[in-house]
């Protein structure tokens, strides 16, 4: 195991008893913890302000606007977590590769990689050892941030071996991945170097998150719905479970406590995939601390399919929060119920903030969750 620098705000004891860091650990803090994925970005003015002068991927490795993009909603919401202003493509371009995130569809790739030939380039060109030199400003923008947030903890995260698969096998967004899919089962060692090479380079970034002062790491399986219980299991679980690795081992001593209480923690980790209720179980197969779930599987659910095992987060429905504020109200109450059911709840959405979103009701939610 591997331990976390000293200065790490996990060590410290700046963020060790955090109610976020509390519940992925399966406790049941004072309050319960909420932030929103998403958070940091169009539903923001002051977001929309930074963003019309720089791209959105200068922005990322811009450590001074990165930590400020970050900071926007913990300042307007009062959540319990930033999220690290990055993008799951982000290790990718800082390895080498073309990419572009274009407004309004996602990240496009100047060239897909479709062919055996394709995947031997990436891994032969774009190592992890290109990644990690390229990180200063990751790691750079992490400290700024952290030195910042106080007890707040900062969560990093990358995207998924598949999600990323799937980006760069279609060459931008498709609806079911099926150009990636194929490749999975009509060649499948190609396959597998595909993912080995995406799992690498997304735990160089999360490693590069945690040890610059990122006090937890959620793992973004987005697209991952799109796959059979069975193909997850035999042509992906592994690849997601050697990106945790790279974390999973960060460990230290919790330093408020003593004597028989004294034991070591490692760094939380929360699983996220979107359109995955029929892969709960493989996903916390993956053995993640805390699983996140999307607004179509009731928590009460998804914690009597785990055994009432794993601390979920989730799942606020994006399209309440449009809709008038005794009906999200309610929903909110319905999901904090349901989440009572499971050992520990971080409330969350079930995705992602929708840019047209009145940010006023994001601070209202946070509010109403901390009174209850
Ligand atoms: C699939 C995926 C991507 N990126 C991400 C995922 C996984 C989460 C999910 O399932 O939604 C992850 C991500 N992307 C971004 C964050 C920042 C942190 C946060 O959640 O606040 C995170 C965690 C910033 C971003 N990443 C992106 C934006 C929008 C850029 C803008 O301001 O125009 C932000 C704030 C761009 C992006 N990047 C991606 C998409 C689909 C888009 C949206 C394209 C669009 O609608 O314009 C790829």
């Amino acid at each position: 195991m591997n331990s976390l620098p000293a200065s790490h705000p996990l060590v410290d004891g700046r963020t060790s008893d955090a109610p976020l860091v509390r519940a992925l650990h399966g406790h049941r803090p004072e309050r319960t913890p909420v932030w929103f994925m998403r958070q940091a970005g169009r539903s923001l003015p002051e977001y929309r302000s930074i963003r019309a002068d720089h791209r959105m991927l200068d922005a990322c490795v811009n450590p001074e606007l990165a930590s400020e993009i970050t900071l926007q909603p913990v300042r307007r919401h009062g959540v319990d977590a930033a999220v690290f202003f990055s993008d799951i493509v982000v290790p990718m371009k800082l390895a080498g590769v073309e990419v572009d995130l274009v407004a309004g569809r996602g990240p496009v790739f100047a060239e897909p990689v479709r062919t055996a030939a394709d995947v031997a380039r990436c891994r032969a060109e774009f190592t992890a050892d290109r990644l990690r030199e390229a990180l200063d400003p990751v790691r750079e923008a992490v400290r700024l941030t952290v030195a910042q947030l106080g007890g707040t903890p900062l969560i990093g995260f990358a995207g998924a071996p598949f999600t990323l698969a799937a980006y760069l096998v279609e060459g931008g967004p498709s609806r079911d991945h099926l150009r990636a899919r194929t490749l999975m089962h009509a060649e499948p060692r190609v396959w597998r170097e595909l993912l080995e090479w995406t799992a690498e380079l997304s735990g160089v970034f999360l490693e590069g998150q945690v040890d610059a002062g990122a006090s937890a790491v959620q793992l973004f399986d987005s697209w991952a719905g799109s796959l059979s219980a069975a193909d997850y299991r035999e042509h992906v679980a592994p690849a997601s479970r050697r990106t945790l690795d790279a974390v999973r081992g960060r460990a230290y001593r919790h330093p408020l406590r003593e004597g028989y209480a004294a034991r070591d923690e490692t760094v939380p980790t929360i699983h996220f995939a979107v359109g995955s209720g029929h892969l709960l179980e493989e996903l916390a197969a993956i053995g993640a601390g805390a699983l996140g779930v999307d607004w179509r599987t009731p928590l009460d659910e998804a914690s009597r399919r785990l055994g009432d095992a794993v601390p979920l987060q989730g799942n606020l429905d994006p399209a309440y929060l449009g809709a008038p504020p005794p009906r999200l109200e309610a929903h909110l109450d319905d999901v904090l119920r349901r989440g009572s059911r499971a050992p520990a709840h971080v409330l969350n959405l079930g995705h992602g903030v929708p840019p047209e979103t009145d940010p006023g009701v994001l601070t209202r939610i946070v509010e109403l969750a901390h009174a209850r």
